[in-house]
């Protein structure tokens, strides 16, 4: 494997969050300079890359990825939009993929010692992110396991070209937006001033989030997900909600993974949806306790897992608002959401 040398910059002309959030190449220094920015919602800026929204480090991340990864035909990824149930979404795939060697009901199943977020890496902040050489990943063991935010236009073409299979999850906008808003300021350096509703619900209405905006990022999977059904499974966070059992099995069968009868008369089935259950995650010492990325705390990541929480935060005028722009932006697709 060959390795990138990331020089440290010392400048002011981007932003503080560059020194912040780690080392940048000079190339890819250059490349910040050059995007558009507006200001961040945990950072002080974030930069229009390739159509979206997200971080300098995201960024160099991103292009490391694009640059150099391999897909195998048994990759699986966890592409999700974030704060959309990235983090459950994982831990269901860890469940499903792995259940041969780790059976769901074992005392010692690594769900219980392990945040989701280690066992299923981030593509952009775990395995490109964290690195200033290019990581080999030629010994993980297969199927390998990875997560990512990334739109998928701006997946590798390595893996739009191959066969591997990606489990997508996107949450309806008003949830997702209270999820990210209370996230971000829980998360941020104390440098940065709270971030307050309003400002945030404007910028999120005008596809200034994280990876947004979020319709581009849900229409990119929605389409593909029609036109290779095989390779991109498309699944919503109140549907998941609604009935798990059945998206678990359709999930399955998309993973070339589906239950036996065997495995359905033993409970397999239900037994994962416990392990997975918002409750046993939350109560875990792990997610009380350990740190996920770039050192966020896991409990920050189990808040209330419910639908409609947002309508204890959202003003009528802002429901009228965010509406007005899903119909805008989604109607002309058939992709909707239940809200409550
Ligand atoms: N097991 C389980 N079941 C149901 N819901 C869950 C679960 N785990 C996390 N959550 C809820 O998901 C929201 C966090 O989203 P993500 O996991 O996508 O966050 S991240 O993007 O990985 O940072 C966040 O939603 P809100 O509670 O509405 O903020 C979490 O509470």
């Amino acid at each position: 494997m060959s390795s990138t040398k990331f020089a440290k910059i010392h400048t002011m002309d981007i932003d503080e969050s560059i020194e912040e959030q780690g080392q940048l190449s000079q190339e890819n220094k250059k490349l910040i300079l050059s995007l558009p920015r507006e200001k961040g919602w945990r950072t002080p800026y974030i930069y229009l890359f390739q159509g979206f929204w997200c971080q300098p480090a995201e960024i160099q991340a991103i292009t490391t990825f694009q640059k150099h990864f391999q897909a195998k035909e048994s990759d699986v990824f966890v592409a999700t939009v974030p704060k959309s149930g990235t983090t459950w979404l994982k831990a269901l795939t860890y469940a499903i993929m792995n259940r041969q060697n780790h059976f769901i009901s074992s005392k010692n199943h690594p769900l219980l010692s392990f945040n989701p977020h280690d066992l299923v890496p981030f593509i952009e902040y775990t395995v490109y992110g964290k690195h200033d050489t290019i990581p080999d990943l030629s010994k993980i063991h297969e199927p390998r396991l990875f997560g990512t935010h990334i739109p998928f236009d701006s997946l590798s073409n390595s893996i739009k070209g191959s066969n591997c299979k990606i489990v997508y999850i996107c949450r309806n906008p008003f949830d997702t937006f209270i999820s990210s808003w209370t996230f971000a300021n829980k998360i941020k350096p104390p440098s940065l001033p709270t971030l307050n509703l309003e400002e945030a619900f404007e910028m999120y209405c005008n596809g200034l989030v994280g990876f947004g905006p979020f319709w581009n990022h849900m229409l990119g999977y929605w389409n593909e997900s029609k036109e290779r059904p095989k390779n991109v499974l498309f699944l919503k966070y109140e549907d998941m909600k609604e009935d798990l059992k059945f998206h678990l099995k359709k999930m399955a069968e998309f993973l070339d993974r589906p239950f036996t009868l065997e495995e359905e008369s033993e409970g397999v089935i239900e037994n994962i949806i416990k392990l997975c259950s918002f409750e046993k995650m939350k109560g875990l010492e792990i997610n009380n306790t350990g740190t996920f990325g770039r050192n966020f705390e896991n409990k920050f990541l189990f808040r209330k897992g419910e639908v409609g929480d947002w309508s204890n935060y959202l003003s009528p005028s802002m429901v009228e608002k965010l509406s007005k722009v899903i119909e805008e932006k989604l109607g002309g697709s058939d992709l909707n959401f239940r809200v409550k």
